[in-house]
C-alpha cells in the first residue's frame, strides 16, 4: 500500500433536487487500500459508490484517480469494476463462461482466457471442475466467489463492493469476510467497500470512514475509531460504550455527577471549564473490591445479565438512573450478579474525552 492519494475526492457534492445526500466530501484513498465506508441507512454511502464508478454524476466538486480527472468519465471507461450487492451472474451460462465474460469482450484466444479462469477459480477457492457447472446449482457462497472471479477478471483499478455480503447467513458471512480479506493480500488491488456492518468493517478494512448525513464524521483504522471517536454518534456506532457528562474543572480536573475521582486526574486538550463526554468501553470497567484503587469509582445495582456466548455483559443502575454496561469474558462471569450492589472501577488510560460533549 502507498500512502499517497490513489483515488481522490474533492468538495462532492450529490443533490436530488432541493435534497443534499452528500456535503462536501474530501477524501483520499490510497493504492492497494482495503478502505470501508459504513454509516447506519440513509447516510449516503450508496450514493457515494454510485459517483465513484459513474452511474450517477456529481452535483459539484472533483473525482481524481491518480492524475486523471473520472467524474466527467462515462462508467464504462473508467478502470474501475463494482461487485453487486445482488448478483448479476449470467444464469443461462456456466461458472466458466460467467467469468471469462470480460476475457471475451476483450478479444483474448479461448487458450488464454481458459487459463486465466483456471488462475481465477483456484484464488477464489473453487474447483476447476466448475467450470462447466450450471450458475444455478452454485450455492449463494459459490455464487458470491465467482461473482467476485468475474469481477477480478476485468482486471480494474479498483474493485467497489456495495454490500456483497449482507444476504448471506452469518456463518457463510464470517467465512467470506476473511476470504475478502486474503484476496486483498493476495491481488494487492484497492477495495472500496460499503457496509452498515460495523463488524465487517473492523475485520476487513486498512481504514474505515464513518458516515452520518451526507457527511464523514471521522476516518481513521479501525482501531483508533474504537478507542478515539470524534463524537457521541461514532462512539456509539462503534459498539457498546459508556458516556458520562463531565466538566473539566479550573483546576483542570474531571469530575462528573456519581463519579468518584482520584483528585490529581485532569484533562489532556480540553480547555478548564469546558464540558466533555468521558468514554469507557464495557471490557475496561471492572467489578472492584473495597479496597481496589481505581482512577473512577462509582456505585451501581445490577439489573441484567445477559449471556453472549463467550462474553457476559451487565446492566447496571449507577448513580442517577445512569445505565453502564460492563462486559466480562465468561470465566469472569460474576456469581448470583442480578441484584447485586456493586462498586464499579476505571482507570483514565482506558478512557477518552469527547469535547462539546
Ligand atoms: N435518486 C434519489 N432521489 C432522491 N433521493 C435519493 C436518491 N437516492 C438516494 N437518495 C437519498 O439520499 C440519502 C442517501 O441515500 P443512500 O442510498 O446513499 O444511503 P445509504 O447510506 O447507502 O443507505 P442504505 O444503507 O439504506 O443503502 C437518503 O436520504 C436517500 O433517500
Amino acid at each position: 500500500m502507498t500512502d499517497t492519494a490513489f483515488l481522490r475526492l474533492r468538495g462532492v457534492v450529490k443533490k436530488f433536487h432541493s435534497f443534499t445526500a452528500l456535503h462536501g466530501i474530501d477524501l483520499d484513498i490510497r493504492e492497494g487500500e482495503f478502505f470501508t465506508i459504513v454509516g447506519p441507512s440513509g447516510s449516503g454511502k450508496s450514493t457515494m459508490i454510485r459517483l465513484l464508478v459513474g452511474m450517477d454524476d456529481v452535483t459539484e466538486g472533483q473525482i481524481h484517480l491518480r492524475d486523471e480527472r473520472i467524474d466527467q468519465m462515462p462508467a464504462n471507461l473508467r478502470p474501475t469494476c463494482m461487485v453487486f450487492q445482488s448478483l448479476a451472474l449470467f444464469p443461462h451460462m456456466s461458472v466458466g463462461q460467467n467469468i471469462e465474460f470480460p476475457l471475451k469482450l476483450r478479444k483474448e484466444p479461448p487458450a488464454q482466457r481458459r487459463e486465466r479462469v483456471n488462475e481465477l477459480l483456484d484464488l477464489l477457492h473453487l474447483p476447476r471442475s466448475y467450470y462447466d457447472k450450471r450458475i444455478s446449482q452454485c450455492s449463494g457462497g459459490e455464487r458470491q466467489r465467482i461473482a467476485l472471479a468475474r469481477a477480478l477478471a476485468f482486471d480494474p483499478e479498483i474493485l467497489f463492493f456495495d454490500e456483497p455480503l449482507s444476504a448471506l447467513d452469518y456463518r457463510l458471512r464470517k467465512t467470506l469476510e476473511k476470504e475478502l480479506k486474503d484476496l486483498h493480500h493476495r491481488t494487492g488491488k484497492t477495495f472500496v467497500y460499503i457496509t452498515h456492518s460495523l463488524e465487517e468493517a473492523m475485520v476487513m478494512s486498512d481504514r474505515i470512514a464513518i458516515m452520518k448525513d451526507g457527511r464523514i464524521e471521522q476516518i481513521a483504522t479501525a482501531d483508533e475509531i474504537y478507542r478515539r471517536p470524534v463524537s457521541r454518534f461514532v462512539a456509539e456506532f462503534m459498539g457498546e460504550v459508556n458516556l458520562f457528562n463531565v466538566r473539566c474543572g479550573h483546576d483542570g480536573a474531571v469530575s462528573g455527577p456519581g463519579l468518584s475521582t482520584r483528585g490529581d486526574l485532569t484533562a489532556e486538550g480540553l480547555p478548564a471549564g469546558s464540558e466533555a463526554l468521558l468514554m469507557v468501553r464495557p471490557e475496561y470497567v471492572q467489578f472492584a473490591a473495597p479496597s481496589e484503587q481505581y482512577d473512577y469509582i462509582l456505585q451501581g445495582r445490577v439489573r441484567e445479565e445477559y449471556i453472549l456466548g463467550s462474553r457476559i455483559q451487565y446492566e447496571i443502575e449507577g448513580p442517577q438512573d445512569k445505565r453502564i454496561t460492563v462486559e466480562k469474558l465468561r470465566q469472569n462471569r460474576l456469581d448470583d450478579a442480578v441484584g447485586k450492589q456493586v462498586r464499579l472501577g476505571f482507570n483514565a488510560e482506558k478512557t477518552h474525552l469527547i469535547g462539546n460533549g
